[in-house]
């Protein structure tokens, strides 16, 4: 069976040390609810002494079940010449109730002085103590050495002395920190080699991304021999972020076979990362390893079709493994497999010629500015016109619009459109806060009676580029529109040297493809 290494999760904590990232009492709740389910084996939850905040989330915490995880609660060493019992840090975390408490103390000697202002053997006596006093209260101590790498470079002796300390008063893990996040992967292993054989206690390692290598750092750490492994959700962390679990994990388990989660709940993987980075309310960045959304993406014609062929010649796993989905993209730099392969994701057949008249109308259209990497709505109408299987629901005659502004009155926007759908002629006006809107207005207006679904769709976003900054005013421009409905939403494509020509070519394709998707469900519904 494979080794086991245990998960320790400080996002709540360390993570909530992230510039931008503030976590709420209810948010802390519901992330640490959905890592115990996902198998993390610690979370740890705050540090109680610093806030109200992490306290409340320990009292909340205390009612809940905890399917899988211990909850930790964080601290420092007693303050130097201070007492144990009347440390309110410590007091702190005797409140909380938890089971776990992961106490971090010095082992650099420049921060004993220029940090704590104390000397060693104070320092010594402060990690003794504290980890002592918690261990006779009955708790689990894990004991997080901090700069530790740092340390052992500048005095190995006094930083091998001061996790003497803490693992023979008790502790149950001794945690090695890259605090500053600066350690190179030879440095880690060489370090870990060394505490393995002065320090009898199972061994942790908690990094940071300064130098870009927390998590390469934390696999040295592992493969050198430490057994538990403490990182942040999406890597969320001070500074430059901790070692990231969401890369952490998969390599463990898939790259070098170690047991970290339940049996299955890999899978679950990129569904977490997201669920984490929504509450925090971050963008994820589409390229994060194994869980961002380009993580399998293909773009490259030879890449897809070598892919079609056999997906391990440009993916380094099944992103199911991980919960995660293989993409095609079609760009300019597509080739016919890209145009197979997203046909046949929507149930169409083209044959050689179309597929190769796609690709070239593609390749030009993106040429004139029109991106359809984020626009898969009008790509999937292009494709299926195509096709030779598609009927268009209305044909525009045309649109005019009216923009009107008198001094000391705001601006007004009208916009007629002549349409058809099928042998009858429409012809409505509306206004809008804008031109754009009067656009969308009189657009409504006119489909609403034949099809009722563009009721029920909305624009969400809208987006506009500037192509050729320096053509200025006669600038040519690409629109993007993202709409949804009830279950789905789109993103569409317009480009012209008229704003208003693109909108339209954007809100049009938007109104169209509601349209096809509405039919298509009711075909599936039989209706
Ligand atoms: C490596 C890490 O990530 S450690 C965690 C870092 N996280 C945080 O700091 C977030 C939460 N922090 C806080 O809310 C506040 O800093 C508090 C409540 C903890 C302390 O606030 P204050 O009492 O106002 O102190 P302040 O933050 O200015 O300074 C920290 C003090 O802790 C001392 N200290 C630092 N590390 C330790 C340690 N391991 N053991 C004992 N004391 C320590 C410092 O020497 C300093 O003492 P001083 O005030 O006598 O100079
Ligand atoms: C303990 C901790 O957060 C650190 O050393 O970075």
């Amino acid at each position: 069976m494979a080794e086991k290494i245990y998960l320790y999760d400080t996002t709540l904590r360390d993570g909530s040390q992230a510039e931008g990232i503030s976590l709420s009492v209810e948010d802390k709740i519901k992330i640490a609810k959905r890592l115990d389910l996902f198998g993390m084996d610690y979370i740890e939850g705050g540090w109680p002494a610093a806030n109200p905040k992490d306290m409340e989330f320990f009292e909340r915490a205390q009612r809940l079940t905890w399917h899988h995880a211990r909850l930790a609660a964080f601290g420092r060493t007693r303050k130097p010449g201070g007492r144990v019992e009347e440390d309110e840090n410590l007091l702190a975390i005797l409140q909380t109730g938890v089971k776990v408490a992961t106490i971090f103390g010095k082992t650099w000697d420049l921060h004993v002085y220029q940090a704590l202002n104390t000397t060693l053997e104070e320092n010594l006596a402060m990690i003794r103590e504290t980890v002592g006093f918690l261990v006779e209260r009955g708790l689990e101590v894990v004991y997080d050495a901090e700069h530790f790498f740092d340390g052992y470079k500048n005095n190995p002796d006094y930083a091998l002395a001061c996790l003497k300390e803490a693992a023979s008063a008790g502790a149950s893990w001794i945690v090695l920190c890259d605090t500053n996040g600066g350690c190179l992967p030879g440095e880690i292993e060489e370090a870990v080699k060394r505490v393995r054989q002065v320090i009898d206690k199972p061994l942790g390692i908690h990094t940071h991304n300064d130098g870009e290598l927390a998590v390469a750092n934390t696999l040295a750490a592992v493969m050198a021999g430490c057994r538990q492994v403490q990182g942040t959700i999406n890597g969320f962390g001070e500074r430059c972020g901790n070692a990231n679990l969401c890369s952490v994990i998969p390599n463990l388990e898939l790259k070098l076979g170690y047991r970290c989660l339940p049996p299955g709940h890999l899978r679950e993987l990129t569904e977490v990362s997201r669920y984490v980075s929504e509450i925090a309310n971050v963008i994820q960045p589409n390229n994060q390893p194994f869980v961002g959304y380009s993580a399998f993406a293909h773009k490259g014609g030879i890449h897809v079709s070598a892919v079609m062929k056999n997906a391990s010649t440009y993916e380094h796993i099944p992103p199911e493994k991980v919960g995660n989905k293989r993409r095609v993209l079609v760009s300019e730099l597509a080739g016919a497999s890209n145009l197979r392969y997203k046909a046949a994701e929507m149930g169409l057949k083209l044959d050689g010629r179309q597929t190769s008249d796609v690709v070239e109308c593609i390749k030009e259209l993106e040429r004139q500015g029109y991106q359809f990497e984020g626009a898969e709505a009008s790509l999937e109408l292009l494709l299926r016109k195509a096709s030779g299987e598609y009927r268009q629901p209305f044909q525009v005659d045309y649109f005019r619009i009216l923009v009107e502004k008198r001094e000391d009155q705001e601006a007004t926007a009208e916009a007629i459109v002549k349409l058809r759908v099928g042998d009858q002629v429409v012809h409505t006006a509306a206004e809008g806060n804008g031109p754009v809107n009067a656009l969308d207005n009189a657009l409504r207006k006119a489909l609403e009676e034949f099809f009722p679904a563009i009721r029920r769709m909305r624009l969400t976003d809208y987006k506009v580029r500037v192509l050729d900054e320096e053509a200025a005013t006669s600038a040519k421009v690409r629109v993007l529109i993202e709409s949804r409905d009830a279950n789905n939403s789109w993103s569409t494509v317009g480009v012209s040297t008229n704003i208003i020509e693109a909108s339209w070519e954007a809100l049009l394709d938007s109104m169209e493809y509601a349209l096809l998707k509405e039919g298509a469900q009711r075909e599936a519904a039989g209706a």
